[in-house]
């Protein structure tokens, strides 16, 4: 099998995230965090400029892997485990950040802002002309997926280390899958699973698709579905 820490290629962060859906259509949080280790990887590879982003990325992969090795594991066996306890206990912030600054439900939206933007990134990648600017492509996707939620400093910073992306097809190339021709075929095969079409975009969506509800409507589980998706749509950089 492929060692992820020394043999980074895209394809194995992809199966990564594909091995996060189980049968019973939840999110697993092992191989969810497996896959975000992939791209800080990939990200850690791009140069001391994007070493900001890549720190940010860990400190939030980081505080899901102290969950995860609690008292409280199982409650964060997956994202929906994760959001029932949490909620059924009180345990998100969702005025302000006070109580429960670094809770999971918080920590996962914005990691989960990201794969929105990462997969808007890739489709780019995948259907731009050969001559394409490679930060034109990141550029676009952040403003639609990121950019809201992030105050003005790190916008200007984030479109400064854009700038110093490789071309777009040395950028396929550092994939680590081959020519661009077949990291583009990679990615084309790789999109049905990313987007609609496929459970498991249930990974990749930035709304936290909880999947078809376990329990009855009006029962307390749905309702903890209820709050967070609330929780989802309202909140925004300052929670
Ligand atoms: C190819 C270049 C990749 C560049 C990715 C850019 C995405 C832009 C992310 C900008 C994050 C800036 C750093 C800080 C952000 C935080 O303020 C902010 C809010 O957190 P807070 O509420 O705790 O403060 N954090 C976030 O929104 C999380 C951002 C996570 C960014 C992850 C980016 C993953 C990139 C993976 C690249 C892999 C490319 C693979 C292509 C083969």
């Amino acid at each position: 099998m492929a060692d992820v820490d020394t043999d980074f290629n895209l394809k194995v962060v992809l199966v990564n995230f594909k091995q996060c859906l189980s049968e019973k259509e939840e999110v697993l949080m092992d191989p969810y965090l497996t896959g975000w280790k992939g791209l800080i990887k990939f990200l850690n590879n791009l140069g001391a400029v994007f070493a900001f982003i890549s720190k940010d990325v860990l400190t939030k992969v980081q505080i899901m892997e102290k969950f995860r090795n609690s008292e409280q594991k199982e409650n964060y066996f997956s994202l929906q485990s994760m959001v029932k306890y949490e909620i059924s206990n009180n345990l998100v912030d969702f005025q302000k950040r006070a109580d429960h600054p670094d809770s999971g439900c918080r920590t996962i939206l914005r990691l989960h802002r990201a794969l929105h933007w990462l997969q808007l990134f890739l489709d780019g990648l995948r259907t731009s002309q050969e001559d394409s600017k490679t930060s034109s492509l990141c550029t676009d996707s952040y403003n639609i997926a990121l950019a809201t939620y992030h105050p003005w400093l790190i916008r200007k910073a984030v479109t400064v280390a854009f700038c110093t992306l490789p071309s777009r097809n040395a950028f396929l190339e550092t994939m680590n899958v081959g020519t661009p021709e077949e990291a583009v075929e990679m990615l084309s095969d790789a999109m049905p699973f990313i987007g609609q079409g496929h459970p498991a975009r249930k990974c990749l969506k930035p709304d936290l698709n909880l999947g078809p509800p376990v329990s009855r409507p009006g029962s307390q589980s749905t309702e903890n579905i209820r709050i967070y998706l609330n929780y989802v749509n309202s909140s925004k950089t300052n929670l």
